[in-house]
């Protein structure tokens, strides 16, 4: 279970939620542009200085403002998938993901960092630099190197905004393989309805700060609007 409770009041928008989401599968969190899902995802890797934060994660209390507990970002086990791929340019590759591997700290590194390149298939792309990659294979590089940080929680904003549509229709299959195969629960900020309905196991709907309605996505699909359809 992840609980989270935020309250950031910024000149004018305030953030405010309260919920209680599942530390399994994929949790999309879904609304127009500038209703807060990045910021609430900043807020949870511990990007923000919200006026009041609570976050639990499978137990662990990560932050807690009533209690001064406050989990910095470098030590928040999560791996962090931005919208443009944001790798080391002056390192390769493999150096990238090493560098995520090294964040991972534990005796599992290498398996996990194994594992992450081939999950994205990028196994033929190791030696290059990020300058000679397209920006398909640079999300994948930035997704691997996510993984390889051994997260117990994955948050991605919109991984797949920056793409045109045929590198998102690459890219989808191998989130959908993440999906299938990884036990890490994923916090995914979209809003893209057919993204949603194609990865998400639940959906937290945002609007103006606030959620609006959350559950499966059995339940709470009928909120999204007509998707685009790729
Ligand atoms: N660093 C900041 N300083 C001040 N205001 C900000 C900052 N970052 C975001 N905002 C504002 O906070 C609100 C929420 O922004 P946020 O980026 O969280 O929305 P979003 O739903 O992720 O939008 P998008 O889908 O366009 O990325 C917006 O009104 C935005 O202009």
């Amino acid at each position: 279970m992840i609980k989270l409770a935020y309250k950031l009041r910024r000149s004018d928008f305030e953030l405010n939620v309260n919920e209680q989401l599942p530390a399994t599968g994929v949790t999309a969190i879904y609304g127009h542009s500038g209703c807060g899902k990045s910021s609430l995802l900043r807020c949870i890797a511990g990007l923000e200085s919200p006026n009041s934060a609570y976050l639990q994660v499978n137990g662990e209390v990560w932050e807690d403002s009533e209690k001064q507990i406050y989990l910095p970002t470098h030590k928040r086990p999560i791996g962090y998938v931005f919208q443009e791929a944001s790798l080391f340019e002056h390192l390769s590759v493999i150096k990238n993901l090493n560098f995520g591997a090294t964040r991972c700290g534990k005796p599992q590194a290498q398996k996990a960092l194994d594992q992450a390149v081939e999950l994205l298939g990028i196994e033929g792309l190791l030696n290059r630099m990020p300058d000679s990659l397209s920006g398909g294979e640079k999300q994948r590089v930035a997704i691997a190197r996510a993984l390889a940080v051994c997260p117990e929680l994955l948050l991605m904003d919109e991984p797949l905004a920056s793409l045109d549509i045929r590198r998102k229709r690459e890219i989808l299959p191998f989130l959908e393989r993440l999906h299938r195969e990884l036990d890490i629960p994923v916090l995914y900020v979209s809003h893209s309805p057919a993204e949603v309905r194609r990865l998400a196991d639940y959906l937290v709907i945002m609007d103006e700060g606030k959620v609006i309605a959350s559950g499966d996505i059995k339940t709470t699909q009928h909120h999204l609007l007509e998707d685009e359809g790729y």
